[in-house]
């Protein structure tokens, strides 16, 4: 198995809340005591409800969230500590994020926008620059001739070719996509995903895939992570996901859009999502999880393995089942 490329562990991200927090609570659990292991060249489908903390996981896996505890390690080292060079991680993890409309400046040109992390890390000479941005145009499918227009001259679809072709500019090895077509056409929709399973094929990325498109995360990804509240609740290879899910949650989210080639029972959950800024003790699912029981209230389920690559957090999982 090749050395990971990035390793989050155990990282929380706790937010302040400014003035009076809601009853008595000063802070919003983002992300609590995440622990994942990403390697070259794989897809890691992150699943979860809005609000759970996949947008957070992205932003630290980037860099653009510093985590308030636990480490991040890029090629074995840590990349929040003293001295630590955060310009090579940079380069080596691009993104991309929901609407290309708000991610891009509106009054750059085309060619500006896919130049600018090339000038920020001043890479090549200028003349080199340009004929990255040609190339890298080329590669995302954009005509040269929309060089020179800005972002609100082109289709939402192309805009995101433009963010796409941003975020590869400096070569890097994993690629985070956001929820990348949420915001598009329903039209366009598919080129975009064709398009980065492209990539990824062309450029041997890894990628970190966010979406709650679930059957099209399976798809797509090598591993699952399911989120929950702020935690993974479970990490598993796709081809597991849903039969072998263990967890509740997952086999929960993966039955409510049964695919004809999978069908499992159906879980239904009930009752709301708890506040991130209150979570229930033990584990955070159990005020909905249908097999809850007194235990779950009393401490955070450890992480359990159900085989190769695969880790779950529940004291009451999920029996295997077999595909009908
Ligand atoms: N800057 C912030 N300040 C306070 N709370 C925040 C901040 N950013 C995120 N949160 C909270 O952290 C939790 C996780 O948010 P996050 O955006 O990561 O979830 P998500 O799963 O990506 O949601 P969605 O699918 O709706 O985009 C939520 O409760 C959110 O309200």
């Amino acid at each position: 198995m090749s050395a990971p490329l990035l390793e989050l562990d155990h990282v929380d991200v706790v937010h302040k809340i400014r003035g009076r927090g809601l009853f008595g609570h000063d802070c919003v659990h983002a992300l609590t005591d995440a622990t994942l292991t990403v390697r070259p060249g794989e897809t890691i489908g992150v699943v979860g409800e809005s609000g759970c903390g996949k947008t957070t996981l992205a932003k630290v896996v980037v860099g653009l969230r510093k985590p308030t505890g636990g480490t991040v390690r890029h090629h074995g080292k840590p990349v929040w500590d003293k001295g630590s060079d955060r310009r090579e991680f940079g380069r080596d993890i691009g993104m991309v994020f929901q609407d290309p409309t708000t991610a891009l400046n509106r009054r750059m040109s085309i060619e500006r926008i896919v130049r600018d992390p090339l000038d920020v890390h001043q890479s090549g000479t200028p003349s080199q620059r340009a004929g990255r941005v040609r190339e890298l145009m080329d590669l995302v499918g954009l005509p040269s001739s929309v060089a020179d227009a800005v972002p609100g001259q082109l289709s939402g679809g192309q805009r995101q070719r433009v963010a796409i072709a941003r975020a590869l500019a400096l070569e890097p090895a994993l690629l985070v996509a956001d929820e990348p077509t949420s915001a598009l056409d329903v039209s366009v929709r598919a080129q975009i995903l064709n398009l980065l399973l492209d990539l990824r094929e062309r450029l041997g990325l890894a990628m970190i895939f966010v979406s709650h498109d679930i059957q099209t995360v399976r798809k797509m990804s090598d591993r699952i992570v399911t989120m929950y509240l702020g935690r993974i609740v479970e990490d598993a290879p796709a081809g597991a996901i849903p039969a072998e899910a263990r967890h509740p949650y997952t086999r929960a989210l993966f039955s409510a859009t049964p695919s004809l080639l999978n069908p499992i029972d159906p879980i239904v959950l009930t009752g709301p999502v708890p506040s991130a800024v209150n979570p229930p003790s033990g584990c955070a699912f159990r005020t909905r999880c249908p097999k809850a029981t007194d235990a779950c209230a009393t401490e955070v389920p450890p992480a359990s393995a159900a085989g190769d690559g695969h880790l779950f957090h529940c004291i009451h999982p999920e029996p295997e089942v077999s595909v009908r």
